[in-house]
């Protein structure tokens, strides 16, 4: 295989999605299925709700609430293979340079791979690679959790502290969380990412720094949040143990999660205790690398483990199964059809789980941080509409916030459930009845109202006055898939990731966009660098190039108390 993609992934200077045939032939179909509602598919394909049943891995992945028929599922198969996905994953698990701005490979795949199978990308053995670290994680992992890894006065680790932010935060906090129940008892995790110094504070504030292991984790390791939160973490911790800067005692209380040695070493981390990982891993997709460590160290390396068979048994399922019985791909093409086809701009994520609370907030960077983008990978203008906007919270809390909009309001938001037939634990029951059947039985019961609502027929039957009877019309015909898993086990959390990964994945390529860069976020980085020595420093000449800038600038040093 080449490792020039750029005439796969490019497209070609003149090609444009939303001229093929399969798309015309979309925006025919949909006003088809526009003119039916959800009641009347259901009726029509009795067995619907089967047949539109996909099983990947351990996810039973229902889209038969969806607004489609068969010929949908036709059509978009179609268009994703105009689109060239398959080469194009093809490629991706092969190692080619596919992320072309960045002329990388994009390999989070290769994380997962047993320590049997073969990969080899520009020259490199890339398993070996991958498991090298892994038994490192799993060496140090054993070490802290038994407590032979102490700290700098002899006391085993109670607590550890990940500062990191993006991709270095988002997937361990939600990992973390999300595992609860596999997690070891006599150690604490904290997730510390914000440049707000509130977040560390509050951290710091209950901790030991004796039994206090810090894991700086920076793909970069020049992010100035992390930067900013790790010095004054090595601060605090040299002036708890009362030692001076450069004292060893650093090392034992100091990891790094990173690609970037120098910059490691420049900040005073033995590099020994450095577990690396690849420029082939994109932040946001590298909870499964190295960056997991702070999740392994709280599960173990044998949890930690399932957790990647649970990725690489949905990388297998996305690589094989045919477009049309694919469930991240039909994931991804049922979202398009509705950003692209009926004008949504939001998918709803909602996991019937607490555990999984910052599930949305980690896939708002694996989804809008990937596909939010307006030129394709050829550097030509878009001509349709790409990522959309993510965003959820657990279920049933959200049912009683902001529900009435999804079942009543005037916006199409297609919604994802997400939930599980057995709950981690079930010890609580409510006078015998368990908790986990209420809460599931919510998940059904609201997939059932979105989609089938109630007429003003059947209001009007049950004697609800007339003028009452518009404001209780539950309209119906709103979509949602349902994805459904036996339970929430580290293997069942890695299938999920990697199903949205690659459902994001599959919409990039047809939108002819590159996931794997992220442009859009430098330009912020950069002005606020500029602005930091501004702000604060009345010396430097004001007025500030636009007017708005200027005088919140003013108001900020005169309310910090300085003359502007
Ligand atoms: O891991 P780091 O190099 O510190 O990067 C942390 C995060 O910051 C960046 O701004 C990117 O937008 C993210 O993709 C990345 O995950």
């Amino acid at each position: 295989m080449t490792t020039n993609m750029r005439g796969l992934f490019d497209g070609g200077a003149d090609f444009d999605i939303s001229s093929t045939v399969s798309w015309h032939a979309l925006v025919t179909h949909q006003q088809h299925v526009y003119s039916l509602h959800l009641r009347e598919l259901f009726v029509m394909e009795p067995d619907r709700g089967r047949e539109l049943t996909v099983q990947a891995g351990d996810l039973r992945i229902d889209f038969s609430k969806n607004l489609i028929t068969g010929e949908t599922i036709e059509l978009l198969a179609a268009l994703a293979r105009e689109a060239g996905v398959e080469e194009k994953r093809d490629a991706m698990f092969a190692g080619a340079h596919v992320n072309t701005s960045e002329d990388r490979a994009v390999l989070h795949t290769a994380l997962r791979l047993p320590r049997d199978a073969e990969l080899v990308v520009d020259g490199q053995d890339v398993v070996a690679d991958v498991h090298a670290v892994l038994d490192a994680m799993g060496d140090f992992t054993d070490r802290v959790r038994s407590g032979e890894w102490t700290g700098h006065t002899g006391k085993a680790i109670t607590d550890v502290v990940n500062i990191g932010i993006g991709g270095s935060d988002l997937g361990p906090v939600m990992a973390y969380e999300a595992l609860r129940h596999y997690r070891h008892p006599g150690l604490t995790g904290h997730f510390v990412s914000n440049s707000d110094p509130a977040d560390l504070v509050a951290v710091l504030a209950g901790l030991d720094a004796e039994t206090t292991l810090f894991v700086v984790s920076s793909k970069t390791f020049t992010t100035l949040e992390t930067i900013t939160n790790a010095t004054a973490a090595k601060a605090w911790l040299l002036a708890e143990l009362g030692v001076g800067e450069g004292d060893p005692a650093v090392e034992k209380h100091f990891v790094a999660v990173s690609t970037n040695a120098d910059e490691v070493a420049a900040f005073g981390i033995d590099t020994d205790n450095m577990f690396g990982f690849w420029n082939w891993v994109g932040g946001r997709y590298s909870i499964d690398s190295a960056i997991g460590l702070s999740l392994m160290i709280a599960i173990g390396r044998e949890r930690f483990g399932e957790f990647l068979a649970g990725f690489h048994a949905v990388d297998e399922h996305f690589r094989t199964a045919p477009l049309e019985a694919n469930g991240p791909a039909l994931l991804a093409l049922i979202g398009l059809w509705y950003s692209n086809f009926w004008d949504a701009q939001s998918q709803a994520v909602m996991p019937y789980s607490n555990d999984m609370e910052r599930f949305p907030a980690y896939l708002q960077q694996l989804t809008m941080e990937s596909n939010g983008k307006s030129v394709t990978a050829g550097g030509q203008h878009v001509t349709t509409p790409t990522g959309s906007v993510y965003w959820g919270e657990p279920g049933t809390n959200g049912q009683h916030a902001f529900f009435q909009l999804l079942h009543q309001g005037t916006w199409l938001i297609p919604a994802d459930f997400i939930g599980f037939a057995n709950p981690v634990d079930d010890r609580l029951t409510a006078d015998g009845r368990s908790f986990h059947d209420i809460l599931m039985a919510n998940f059904f019961a609201q997939t059932e109202v979105l989609a089938f609502g109630k007429t003003a027929d059947d209001i009007a039957d049950e004697g609800v006055p007339p003028t009452l009877v518009p404001h209780k019309v539950m309209p119906g015909n709103r979509p949602s898939t349902s994805i459904l898993a036996p339970q929430l086990t580290p293997s069942v959390l890695g299938q999920l990731i990697a199903l949205y990964e690659h459902q994001t994945f599959v919409k990039g390529m047809v939108w002819g966009i590159n996931p794997f860069d992220q442009w859009g976020v430098e330009l912020g980085k950069q002005q606020a660098n500029a602005l930091m020595g501004v702000i604060g420093d009345d010396a430097v000449p004001a007025p500030l190039p636009d007017s708005s800038t200027d005088a919140m600038v003013r108001w900020y040093r005169e309310q910090r108390g300085r003359k502007a």
